[in-house]
């Protein structure tokens, strides 16, 4: 049965500083790095060899999987970066302090915010600091204002059905680093969790995921290779 190994970027300076991240680029702390070099031994120790690698283009995810990689050894590994596995853009409330923003909006609205299906945060003004209009990373997409967990599994969806699942199809073992709420996505597709479930999945930072996926690759139970 083909492997599927996910892992959420180690800790970044924004979780660190309880700052909504999103789309905005952050770097890994040094815990961040140490917690993905980590992972990269413990996924050798269990034997674990990815062919191909799958990251967003933000660089918290793709030092993670470079530094997991490294540990590894195998920094040689094929990886491909797209925007449509990115964190989902946190709008209007991308920079802010998450715990000031629950004094201000409270915890309940807050709680929406981020972890609702389908109600998005305030979107980002074109004037914001945050605004990525100007990142050649991101020429010719049409960069959205906001995400819901909704809005962010319909583009993490088409890119996993039409480039990932054939890898997996053709017999590779595929190791995807991402976010949070992209990974969210993700488990939700291949654990078929509830529209009112997933609003209880939280994913830890730096530890792998395992799905023994079927031929088809669809997926069902995973678990986390530390336990
Ligand atoms: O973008 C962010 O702020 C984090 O990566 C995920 O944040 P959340 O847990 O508030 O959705």
């Amino acid at each position: 049965m083909p492997k599927l190994i996910l892992i959420r970027h180690g800790q970044s300076q924004w979780n660190l500083e309880n700052r909504f991240t999103g789309w905005w680029d952050v770097d890994v702390t040094e815990k961040g790095a140490k917690e993905a070099w980590d992972a990269g031994i413990l996924m050798k120790e269990k034997g674990l060899a990815p062919d191909i690698g799958f990251t967003s283009v933000q660089t918290r995810a793709v030092k993670t999987m470079n530094l997991a990689l490294e540990a590894m050894g195998r920094l040689w590994m094929p990886v491909t970066k797209n925007w449509q596995l990115n964190e989902r853009h946190y709008g209007g409330l991308t920079g802010l302090d998450k715990a000031e923003t629950a004094a201000k909006h409270g915890e309940e609205q807050v709680h929406i915010w981020r972890r609702s299906f389908d109600i998005p945060p305030p979107p980002m003004d074109g004037d914001s600091p945050f605004a990525m209009e100007n990142d050649p990373r991101y020429a010719g997409i049409n960069i959205p204002n906001t995400e819901s967990l909704k809005d962010t599994i319909i583009r993490v969806l088409p890119y996993w059905e039409n480039v990932i699942v054939p890898e997996i199809k053709s017999g590779k073992q595929v190791m995807i680093s991402a976010h949070g709420n992209s990974l969210r996505a993700l488990v939700k597709h291949l654990s078929n969790i509830s529209d009112d479930d997933i609003t209880g999945l939280e994913i830890p930072t730096g530890q792998p995921i395992i799905y023994e996926l079927n031929d088809d690759a669809q997926g069902g139970e995973y678990y986390y290779l530390k336990d």
